[in-house]
């Protein structure tokens, strides 16, 4: 049952209401006096307790600290190589921002000594001066920001790049373990919210922080007790700013974590879409969409409430400081205590020192944000790979396909042993059949043969070498694997037939094709082995994918072949293409074939049965079958399942 039903049945509970609701949403007086909930509440509520499980922990999706030196330092070691980028887009910063500090004064100056004083000249020598440092403010902001911009892309398309060839060295069991959806969103959201951070945060919140200096030395400067009369409403403003910060920060948590329950649920949706149609589960599933993205809606709701609450409520600070400023200075304008410049000017002033506050709250955020997804991609990035080569590795060299087990003991947990002592010899070309019930260890064999986990005890050992004493490139580049789900790549059929040898001619890819069989139907495709396939491809069959996976195994030329339950899931006919298929592809190779279908495999030199991790019986079809122990039970079962009747040795 999936979680999603089982929290169907959960009864919604006020006690049990959401932090964010109980907090930004339903007023204070509400809870204090008891009222009772709206109907819409009550639904929210409802929705709420459904979705509550699937919520991760809050560990889980740490924030993070909005300050962490260890990643900021982390993080500027990407920036190393830019390092001449950023000193000129700190340097234009300097510069803009004291271009943007000196704007007022210059208009303060324009007033006093143009107007006032009655000077033509002075006035249009100010308003010049004013005018140019805004050009240059513009043109130095300009090139700022396209050069933070660029840092911001190259950082973000290494790092990206880096995850990318990090995530190929990881092993098998990180792969199994971490979800495609997990690893999507820090390669995709995570390195986008480094990307805006580089770009407009780094510099930006300096400059905000420059300006905001600069802002309060003129204030000073200028007249102090002016200044002490606009900071007068510091106060409140720190107030409403630690307000919302504490608010906001549960807030966009909420949205966050909502969003990214709909990209995963979109994300097995759309996958799944062929079992939700065949189990007709469509209404369920819109039922449970809606609730997930009504969620996100009310918590972008809550979001927005508060910016309603921060954003107009900085301004209205401005305007209660400009109201204080024009009052207080106005009178000291009219006692001759000060100029009218001066109070021009710091009027200009008390508008700009609200803006640096505002974007450094807004900013905060993404701060957080920043090093939360910091945190998230290096850890990815310090996952070391289970499996790494040893120091003193070799390659392997060119195999005849000799393949030894000796005594192999495997678990993947400690205590939980999976494979209990597997003895297995397989002379170069030989054909070994591996069956047994599900579970048995069949897989883990062939894992190990490959390398992707490690013995526990004993050794695996081809042509002699310990496959632990080889480098791993080596060893999987002589082995060929077929795995049951063939995953054909975007490109054509022929790209897909080289993918294991991509300097093979177009008539090598032919070959390899007619050998296997799959050359007529890829030549009655419309655009033969130019077709596209893969993602937005032309739709094939399960059995023309894996015909196409035998040709491209084919032309990689492997000394030893991995086959994964090849044939499990086509109809007859298929079935006996991909017979002749496989007979092909294993001539002359030394073959591991896992199959359930126990008709496919009569042929094999050895069939070794495997039960609960040991080999309980090994030789030919024929020997087995007169042995009348396990494997004669398993395949006289089989064949009266697909016969209707009993079966008779002959
Ligand atoms: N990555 C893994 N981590 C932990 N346990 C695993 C893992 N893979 C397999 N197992 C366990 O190891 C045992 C053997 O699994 P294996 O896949 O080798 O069996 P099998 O014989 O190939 O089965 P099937 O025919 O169903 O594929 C099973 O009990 C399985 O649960």
């Amino acid at each position: 049952m999936s979680q999603a039903t089982q929290t169907q049945t959960q009864t919604p509970s006020a006690s049990t209401a959401p932090s964010t609701l109980r907090g930004a949403d339903r007023p204070g007086w509400a809870w204090l006096f008891g009222t009772r909930l709206s109907a819409e509440e009550q639904e929210r509520l409802a929705r709420e307790d459904k979705i509550r499980d699937l919520l991760p922990e809050e560990e889980e999706d740490t924030i993070g600290k909005a300050y962490d030196s260890r990643l900021l330092r982390r993080l500027f070691t990407y920036m190393r190589p830019y390092r001449a980028r950023m000193i000129a887009a700190v340097i234009l910063m300097s510069i803009s921002s004291l271009l943007s500090v000196a704007g007022p004064w210059f208009i303060g100056q324009a007033i006093d000594q143009g107007i006032r004083a009655g000077s033509l000249p002075q006035l249009r020598l100010w308003t010049v001066i004013f005018l140019l440092a805004a050009v240059l403010e513009w043109a130095t902001n300009r090139s700022r920001i396209a050069l933070m911009a660029y840092v911001g892309t190259r950082i973000v398309a290494d790092l990206r790049s880096e995850l990318f060839r990090h995530l190929h060295r990881l092993s098998l069991n990180f792969h199994n373990n971490y979800s495609v959806g997990r690893l999507m969103s820090r390669l995709i959201s995570d390195v986008g919210v480094l990307q805006d951070f580089v770009t407009w945060s780094i510099t930006g919140l300096a400059r905000s922080g420059f300006v905001l200096l600069g802002i309060i030395v003129a204030m000073v400067s200028l007249n102090w007790r002016l200044a002490l009369v606009t900071f007068a409403v510091l106060p409140l403003m720190i107030w409403l700013t630690n307000y919302w910060r504490k608010r906001v920060r549960s807030a966009y948590r909420a949205t966050r974590t909502r969003l990214s329950l709909i990209n995963g649920y979109l994300n097995e949706s759309i996958s799944g879409i062929r079992v939700t149609q065949s189990f007709t589960r469509e209404r369920r599933n819109f039922q449970h969409f809606d609730d997930l993205n009504r969620s996100y809606f009310d918590a972008n709701v809550d979001a927005a409430r508060l910016t309603a609450i921060f954003f107009p409520g900085v301004d209205f600070m401005g305007a209660l400081a400009t109201a204080l400023v024009v009052g207080v200075g106005g009178w000291l304008v009219l006692g001759d205590a000060l100029t009218a410049g001066t109070l021009v000017a710091f009027v200009l002033y008390v508008d700009r020192f609200f803006e640096p506050i505002r974007e450094l709250a807004q900013r905060y955020n993404t701060f957080q944000a920043t090093m939360a997804g910091c945190e998230r991609l290096f850890q990815l990035l310090d996952t070391q790979p289970d499996l790494v080569d040893a120091p003193d590795a070799y390659p392997l060299p060119p195999i005849q396909g000799r393949v030894d087990l000796e005594n192999v003991f495997f678990q993947y947990k400690d205590g939980e042993p999976v494979l209990r002592g597997v003895t297995l010899h397989a002379e170069p070309g030989q054909r070994i059949a591996l069956v047994g019930e599900t579970g048995a260890g069949k897989s883990t064999v062939i894992r190990l043969i490959a390398r992707f986990f490690d013995v526990t005890d004993g050794a695996v050992k081809i042509d002699g070498h310990d496959v632990r004493h080889v480098t791993q490139q080596s060893l999987r580049s002589q082995l060929g694997i077929v795995l049951q789900d063939t995953f054909l790549f975007g490109g054509t059929i022929a790209d897909n037939i080289r993918y294991g040898r991509p300097e093979a001619s177009d008539e090598e890819v032919v070959a390899a094709a007619q050998a296997i069989g799959a050359h007529e139907f890829i030549a009655q495709l419309p655009e033969g082995y130019q077709t596209q396939v893969g993602e937005n491809g032309v739709n094939l069959s399960v059995g023309q994918r894996q015909l196409i996976s035998f040709a491209r195994a084919l032309l990689a030329d492997p000394r030893i072949l991995i086959l994964d339950e090849a044939t499990s899931s086509v109809d007859t006919t298929t079935e006996k293409q991909i017979q002749f298929a496989l007979d092909r592809l294993m001539e002359g190779r030394t073959s591991f074939v896992i199959a359930h279908r126990l008709s496919t495999i009569i042929n094999a030199d050895q069939i070794v049965v495997m039960d609960h991790g040991r080999i309980v019986e090994q030789g030919t079809h024929q020997e087995l079958l007169a042995r009348r122990g396990r494997y004669y039970n398993l395949y006289t079962m089989q064949w009266a399942a697909q016969n209707g009747g009993g079966f008779t040795q002959n």
